[in-house]
């Protein structure tokens, strides 16, 4: 496994992340969103370092079942608390064809949000990308597949406390163990 981004780049890149949104909101309360379930470790770092008034709930957004491709993208939202006329951030680990942010954006705006922003860890820059952007974005990343921090492969390494590549071999002796 190859080291992206240390524990203390991951803390610094949290930090800036909450500065700008804290700047974006000042003291406005804002209904924050977790992407479950990548988001969870960011999430809990993020909401501590946050300024404003904030409640919090939860969505799960699930698409990479089981392989590095995304699958059909499935939202559930039967846990979510209320968000109309709420100014919504939404909290991710990763943007990557930006399909689960775009549609994300799109649900809470029917649902009736004030507004909707999207806060991520990760972006990773590749050809093919919804043109829907995160606001907020602490690190880009290379279009590689990447864990730990919340990002699984097969549901292991999100309690890595770095982010790293997973190598091909890698991604094969899991699929072998796990999968
Ligand atoms: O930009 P995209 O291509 O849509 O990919 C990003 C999404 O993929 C991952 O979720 P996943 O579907 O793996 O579910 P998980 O959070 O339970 O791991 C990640 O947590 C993001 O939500
Ligand atoms: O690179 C990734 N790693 C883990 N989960 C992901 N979901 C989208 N991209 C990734």
């Amino acid at each position: 496994m190859r080291i992206l981004i240390d524990e203390t780049q991951l803390a610094a890149g949290v930090a800036k992340l909450a500065r700008e949104i804290d700047t974006r909101y000042s003291d406005r309360p804002i209904t924050v969103v977790a992407v479950l379930t990548g988001s969870v470790v960011l999430f809990a770092d993020l909401i501590r370092r946050l300024s404003m008034p904030q409640r919090v709930g939860v969505i799960q957004a699930s698409s990479y079942r089981g392989g590095t491709q995304a699958g059909e993208l499935v939202i559930d939202a039967k846990m979510l608390i209320d968000v109309k006329d709420r100014d919504v951030l939404v909290v991710d680990d990763i943007f990557d064809t930006g399909a689960t942010i775009a549609k994300l954006r799109d649900e809470l705006t029917a649902m009736g949000a004030a507004s909707v922003a999207t806060a991520v860890l990760l972006r990773k820059v590749r050809e093919e990308q919804h043109s829907v952007r995160p606001d907020f974005v602490a690190f880009e990343i290379p279009d590689e597949f990447v864990v730990g921090y919340g990002l699984d492969y097969l549901d292991m390494y999100r309690n890595l406390p770095y982010i790293a590549v997973l190598e091909p071999e890698e991604i094969a002796a899991t699929s072998a163990q796990v999968g």
